[in-house]
């Protein structure tokens, strides 16, 4: 039987669960696959995921979590769920307590959904913390200390800058363009350079097979297949990692933006203390290609990119349940 505490991060393209004394045990995309006339839910997680813009007409694949909100909360409560009795099964009989780590602007109802969601798989009591809290911690940044710590945390829907000290956020920033906005402005780019629609998942890959923020770093070129949008039928063409970086130019620089405006708002103290230590990079988003190169150049402090980092802050979680009397205990 298990007693164990929990720790989730519930992303927005991904779901982590972390549980006291094995570790990572979960890591799995937030989709969910469901008949679109019974609302029987076929899949969740990778199986669904493999499905996305493949499904016939009365299969939907849904990605419950969009732009760092809960655009479903029914399928997200069953999402979370299924994952957490995955993780435990029957054995979570001696009721875990859970800490989960959100979307940074969901409403006081979604809360309250989550929250439920996780009473319901077994929780004994359910805290509520913030992202970028967990991912500094996760990072191995210190932040109990009178001294400045800065995370940018670029997720699938949203990016989270924030400054932090003893335990807390000094100033921060919260903004919803992340790796979902870079995939859609390299599809909304290729349609309109090549006249060539493209899926997500496409779109996806290329980012991360051959995107970049620094073209003098990289270049090299892919062949991509998609539907022509003027014979309508299917095409191969070849594009390169200079065409990403021009197609990646406009929400890369709200990141940079974001994060430029909340150093300017971090009093001067805790600031020199970010030029000492620099600044961490965790998320998906943090292995864009060039992104530190690029936020090195234009916030000129040193930008170091964390170790894994996308399991900063589910690992942040883990940390925070052994140390619930440091953390702010926000239950929710
Ligand atoms: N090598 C890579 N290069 C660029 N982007 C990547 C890479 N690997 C993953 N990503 C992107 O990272 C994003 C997912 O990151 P992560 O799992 O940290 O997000 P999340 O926690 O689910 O989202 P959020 O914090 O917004 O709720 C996706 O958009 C994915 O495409």
């Amino acid at each position: 039987m298990l007693s164990k505490d929990i720790g989730i991060d519930l992303g927005t393209a991904n779901v982590l669960i972390h549980v006291k004394g094995r570790g990572v045990v979960l890591d799995e995309p937030s989709v969910v696959a469901i008949e679109s006339d019974t609302k029987r839910v076929l899949a969740v997680g990778e199986e669904a995921r493999r499905m996305v813009g493949r499904t016939p007409g009365n299969i939907i694949a849904i990605r419950p979590l969009k732009d760092g909100v809960i655009a479903d909360f029914e399928i997200t409560e069953m999402m979370l769920k299924y994952f957490i009795n995955k993780v435990g099964g029957r054995k979570w009989y001696s009721h875990p307590r859970i800490l989960i780590c959100a979307p940074t602007n969901i409403t006081s109802v979604e809360q309250k959904a989550i929250r439920e969601a996780a009473e319901r798989s077994g929780a004994r009591e359910v805290f509520l913390e913030e992202e970028p809290k967990a991912a500094a911690i996760g990072a191995g940044m210190d932040i109990f200390q009178p001294s400045g710590n800065m995370v940018v945390d670029i997720g699938g829907g949203t990016t989270d800058v924030a400054v932090l000290s003893m335990g807390d956020i000094v100033t921060s920033s919260s903004i919803k363009i992340a790796g979902d906005k870079f995939d859609s402005a390299i599809m909304k780019y290729i349609k309109s350079k090549y006249k060539l629609l493209i899926g997500e998942r496409t779109s996806e890959d290329i980012k991360v097979r051959i995107g970049t923020v620094h073209p003098e770093l990289k270049m090299e070129t892919m062949d991509i297949r998609g539907r022509d949008m003027v014979s309508g039928l299917p095409l191969t063409i070849t594009i390169d990692s200079q065409e990403i970086q021009e197609a990646l130019w406009e929400p890369v620089s709200n990141i940079v933006t974001a994060a430029k405006s909340v150093l300017e708002r971090t009093p001067p103290e805790l600031s020199a203390d970010i030029i000492d230590r620099g600044v961490i990079l965790t998320g998906g988003g943090a292995m864009l290609h060039g992104i530190d190169q690029l936020l090195a150049d234009e916030l000129r402090v040193p930008i170091l990119i964390a170790e894994d980092p996308m399991h900063c802050v589910v690992k942040g979680t883990g940390i925070m349940l052994d140390n619930l009397d440091k953390v702010s205990k926000r239950k929710f």
